[in-house]
């Protein structure tokens, strides 16, 4: 089956620094992929090089099975809505929805007059003069009308009043079930990605720190909270995402595909929230190892 996003060993060097480096991905279509980090991590780079606006410096990445903006039919299965939601500030909200209708051959402007009603937008309003927040919808309604087969959203509800964040990220989830269509998203909002992301990737300083689907990373991370220990001292299966030590007491954030058979740990489940910041718990394990001999 063809991939929504697959990379191999892809990079982007701006001068001397590396923006993105060996990212190897492969994410099935269907999926509503969070994309986390911390700023200027590498997120905007990955999803300007699907998007085919950014040429690799290393690698490869195919979008939907092809090369990203490879020609206007490919143009036309996928959506991007860049992190500034760009719009024609001269033009009207009408203008753009006929702008995207000329341009898009698979266009819903039903879907596209309702979501702006909806949004009880004005047609006749010129983009120019429309709030932060109101521009970011009708890039939005842009996007889902044109009905890709993958959608790329930078930052997408950033902008957005929680209220109208619950609601186009229910539009999404809905869209995605109609329509078959998958979605990249990136947000710092880890509760709204919780609620509808079905796959996770975290990058961390340029480099994918974690990335599968979201059950099974939660079934396989787990917090361990006991008396203070080594992590030398831990199964070899048990990988240390992060640790934090007291005098006494350890916590530790492990991943395995095993059951935690010791006896002296509480053992509970992360939410994606925690599973995401103990990724980007950006320390090395070097660094904690030490951290725990200061402490001794
Ligand atoms: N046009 C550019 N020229 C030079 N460096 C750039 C350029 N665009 C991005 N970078 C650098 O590449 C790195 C990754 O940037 P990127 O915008 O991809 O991060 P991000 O994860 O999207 O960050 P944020 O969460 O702040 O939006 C950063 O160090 C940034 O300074």
């Amino acid at each position: 089956m063809t991939s929504a996003l697959e990379a191999q060993a892809l990079g982007k060097r701006y001068g001397k620094r590396w923006a993105l480096r060996d990212c190897t991905i492969d994410i099935p279509k269907g999926h509503v992929v969070g994309l986390v980090g911390p700023n200027g991590a590498g997120k905007t780079t990955l999803l300007k090089l699907a998007g085919g606006q950014l040429e690799p410096t290393t690698g490869r990445i195919t979008v939907l099975g092809e090369r990203p903006a490879a020609g206007p039919e490919q143009l036309a299965r996928v959506g991007f809505v860049a992190q500034n939601t760009p719009v024609y500030t001269g033009l009207s909200i009408a203008d753009h929805l006929r702008l995207g209708a000329r341009l898009n051959p698979r266009w819903d402007d039903t879907m596209a007059r309702e979501r702006i009603a909806s949004l009880d937008l004005d047609p006749a309003q010129r983009a120019g003069k429309l709030s932060g927040g109101q521009r970011a919808q009708l890039a939005l309604t842009l996007g889902l009308a044109k009905r890709p087969e993958l959608l790329i959203l930078d930052e997408p509800v950033a902008s957005l009043d929680p209220l109208a964040r619950r609601e186009f990220l229910q539009g999404l989830m809905e869209a995605t079930v109609e329509h078959e269509l998958s979605v990249v998203l990136s947000s710092h909002l880890v509760s709204d990605l919780e609620r509808i992301c079905d796959y996770l990737i975290v990058l961390v300083d340029s480099r994918v720190q974690v990335i599968g689907e979201t059950d099974e990373l939660l079934a396989t991370h787990h917090r361990l909270t006991g008396p203070r220990r080594d992590p030398g001292t831990l199964p070899a299966g048990q990988h240390v995402v992060s640790a934090r030590h007291t005098d006494r007491q350890s916590t530790y954030v492990v991943r395995t595909d095993g059951p935690i058979l010791d006896p002296a740990w509480t053992v509970t489940r992360l939410s994606l929230e925690d599973l995401v910041l103990a990724h980007m718990d950006k320390r090395p394990a070097r660094a904690r190892r030490a951290d725990l001999e200061v402490q001794r």
